[in-house]
């Protein structure tokens, strides 16, 4: 098997949690997607890097992160990852909301202004987390050239009404789950 494969086992095995939970947006849902059990997994989080990677591999970009924190361990593993393959990639991450103490920053990590940058997230079901720093980024001068997320949970025409386009390693259908 391949990254991809092998990644798509790790969500199915380790992330895919069946029963009634309330979802970031007030919507309730009988499955959740949780993908911190995969991408902090010492075994998954490579995998991670590599697939978000080869997935954005045709868009020009040299930061990546978003919204913390489900978007941070996967900025650090693209991060990582890029780094052993010989690329120079930074990490940013997106406070939900500025800091009111030391340099009062909302968005941690090399400077984003200017450069062109990928909005990153672990799942997006209304879109709402990665649009929210998807502005942020825009409020600090970044060019945002896309979003892309490890798991779509229907966050696409949200994110394409907004101007972007969106890419997800893997959909609903690819996991055995439906919307
Ligand atoms: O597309 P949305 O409707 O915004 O939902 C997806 C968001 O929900 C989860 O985060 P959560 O809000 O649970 O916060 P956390 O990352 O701090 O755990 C997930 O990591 C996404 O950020
Ligand atoms: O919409 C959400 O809040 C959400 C859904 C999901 O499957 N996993 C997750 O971490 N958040």
């Amino acid at each position: 098997m391949g990254d991809h494969d092998d990644l798509r086992k790790f969500i199915s095995d380790l992330a895919v949690v069946h029963g009634r939970v309330v979802l970031s947006s007030g919507r309730e849902a009988d499955w959740y997607v949780d993908l911190r059990r995969v991408t902090l997994h010492h075994a998954a989080a490579p995998l991670v890097g590599r697939v978000m990677l080869d997935l954005t591999a045709d868009w020009d970009f040299d930061a990546v992160g978003g919204l913390t924190l489900g978007a941070d361990p996967v900025a650090g593993s693209m991060l990582h990852a890029a780094s052993a393959a010989g690329r120079r990639l930074d990490a940013f991450v997106v406070r939900k909301a500025e800091k009111t103490h030391g340099l009062q920053r909302r968005i941690e990590g090399p400077e984003v202004a200017g450069r062109r940058v990928l909005a990153v997230e672990d799942t997006s079901t209304t879109g709402g987390s990665v649009l929210t720093a998807v502005e942020a980024l825009q409020e600090a001068g970044a060019e945002v050239v896309g979003v892309a997320v490890i798991v779509d949970r229907g966050a696409g025409d949200a994110v394409r009404a907004a101007g972007l386009p969106y890419r997800a390693a893997y959909t609903l259908p690819d996991l055995g789950l439906v919307a």
